[in-house]
């Protein structure tokens, strides 16, 4: 998949999702993902057949393959059902991405070949997911994107800061919670990430 301007919404329970969403999207995000992890099915559901009257761009779905079949596609991590099982279930032309921590799990073919981004998470420390691993660093979003052909999204602690540097090191994309979903101006936070994405692309 291709992330033109190469800013990836994932969104929180907090604030008027709706609204946050529509003007992210003015702002020129690519992708949204919602991530509720206290969401029933049928909530997420709701969710995402709500955004997708609203806004044009692709949305995915956390964790959740069931909701997913109503989205675009989905986004797992290591703990969560394979890449590889999301396709099967999706089909080839549906959203799959995995969180990658290791660059070990570059090896898994199988998994890889099912997937159309893989995110280096967290490249920084983030409260918005108590439970992440140890973070990557810049180090690690090179050591990813050196090993795979696929586009490599960098999330967690991503702000307008910060999102050059990540893309200077090798993401395609940043994914962004907090900076977007808490900003004043949600779309003014992401016409300058776009903006910083660009800068970053420039150094490479
Ligand atoms: C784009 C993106 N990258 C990483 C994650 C984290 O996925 P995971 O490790 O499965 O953790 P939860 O989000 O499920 O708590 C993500 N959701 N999106
Ligand atoms: C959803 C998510 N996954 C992460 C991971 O490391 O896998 S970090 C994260 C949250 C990122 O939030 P913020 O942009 O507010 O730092
Ligand atoms: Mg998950």
């Amino acid at each position: 998949m291709k992330f033109e301007h190469g800013v990836y919404l994932v969104t929180e329970p907090s604030g008027d999702l709706a609204a946050i969403v529509a003007n992210a999207v003015a702002g020129g995000v690519d992708l949204v993902q919602v991530r509720d992890k206290g969401a029933s099915t049928g909530a997420l559901i709701e969710i995402v057949q709500d955004l997708r009257r609203r806004v044009a761009v692709p949305i995915v779905v956390n964790d959740d393959l069931d909701a997913a079949q109503h989205a675009a596609g989905v986004h797992v991590g290591v703990d969560d059902l394979p890449p590889s099982k999301a396709r099967r279930v999706l089909g080839p032309s549906a959203i799959v991405g995995w969180s990658v921590n290791d660059p070990g799990q570059l090896d898994e073919v199988e998994e890889m070949r099912a997937c159309d981004y893989v995110a280096a998470s967290p490249v920084w420390a983030t409260h918005t997911k108590p439970d992440h691993q140890p973070p990557l660093g810049l180090e690690g979003i090179r050591a990813i994107a050196g090993r795979t052909d696929l586009p490599v999204v960098a999330i967690g602690g991503i702000d307008v800061a910060r999102a050059a540097g990540a893309v200077a090191a090798g993401a395609d994309a940043v994914a962004v919670v907090t900076a977007i979903t808490r900003a004043d101006d949600p779309r003014r936070a992401v016409a300058d990430l776009v903006e910083a994405v660009r800068e970053g692309r420039g150094r490479r």
